[in-house]
């Protein structure tokens, strides 16, 4: 028997996904309790086919999504209740605002009397500090206001879970600490998906994640942990010029390259060879990480 407070729980089994012969996802399966929960993996990997299938919009060809109990295909419609989905490409209206925005997202769902739909708005806004903005029309919102507009209309229902896709992409900085800042504050009640290739994201949000890669789980684990799974040296060296910089390309993984004056600046992941050139080791860190498993 779960007892209460742990009722967020989402599971899911052996989930596989093909589209028609395309086998995209395969077996893949991993539960979630609370907080935030990253989806890595590189464009194309299946991470919004595998986010679909949680939030109930598509069925998995074989094996099995639960989230609080409930089947995503035998409950379809009460799991969708409780989840609320902002994909990376969402829609707002331009002409209104956001206070009519919002009450227009909290009358499509019916999330109550016209005085609860206006304290939800309150409560949206607030979170989302937009609050000084809410008259404002959307259409003259920044791309960063507009992504914490798309969050608050997915929070208008109170769903249970919330998942986002690639929520700092084309953010500036300052943007990009406050999604994250706004996603931390929400998962002290809701758990949140997390979807991205941005291993910066993962870094700065998630306690634990799975990475994609072959159609499977690569990785699940904590972003430490990911690190310490890394075998081989990183290392900084310096070359001349572009005929050097491809030389050692051809053998080993390059992660940055920095044009200095004095020369190129290089970071790489050793191979099995000890190199014939000067270096210095330095500290992984998740850039290198990913590199290294892709
Ligand atoms: N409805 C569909 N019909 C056929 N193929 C599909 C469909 N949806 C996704 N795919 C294929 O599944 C694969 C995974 O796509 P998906 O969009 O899930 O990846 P992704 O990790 O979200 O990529 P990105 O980071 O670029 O958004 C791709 O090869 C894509 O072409």
């Amino acid at each position: 028997m779960r007892q209460e407070g742990t009722m967020k729980q989402l599971e899911i089994s052996n989930v596989s996904k093909s589209f028609r012969k395309n086998e995209v996802l395969k077996n893949i399966s991993f539960s979630v309790d609370t907080g935030t929960f990253g989806i890595l993996g590189n464009h194309g990997s299946g991470k919004t086919t595998l986010m679909n299938m949680i939030s109930a919009l598509t069925k998995p060809s074989t094996g099995m999504i639960r989230f609080n109990d409930l089947d995503t295909v035998e409950d379809a419609i009460k799991v969708k209740e409780l989840v609320g989905y902002l994909p990376q490409d969402f829609s707002l209206y331009d002409e209104l605002n956001a206070y009519e925005m919002l009450g227009y997202i909290g009358k499509l769902n019916r999330i109550g009397t016209r005085k609860g739909i206006e304290e939800r708005i309150e409560h949206v806004l607030e979170l989302t500090t937009l609050r000084g903005a809410a008259y404002r029309k959307i259409g003259a919102y920044s791309p960063g206001m507009r992504r914490r507009l798309g969050i608050a209309t997915v929070l208008m229902k109170d769903p249970q879970m919330i998942i986002v896709d690639e929520p700092t992409a084309g953010l500036d900085p300052l943007e990009q600490v406050r999604i994250r800042t706004l996603l931390t504050t929400i998962a002290e009640h809701k758990l949140i998906l997390l979807s991205t290739h941005r291993v910066d994201d993962i870094a700065a949000v998630c306690e634990q994640f799975i990475f994609i890669k072959n159609k499977t789980i690569d990785f699940q684990g904590t972003p430490a942990e990911w690190l310490s799974g890394i075998q081989n040296p990183v290392i900084e060296t310096k070359v001349e010029g572009t005929h050097q910089l491809n030389i050692l390309a051809r053998e080993f993984k390059v992660i940055s390259m920095k044009q200095m004056q004095e020369g190129i600046h290089v970071r790489l992941i050793l191979g099995n060879r000890t190199p014939d050139f000067q270096y210095t080791i330095v500290e992984p860190d998740l850039e290198d990480a990913l590199l290294y498993y892709s």
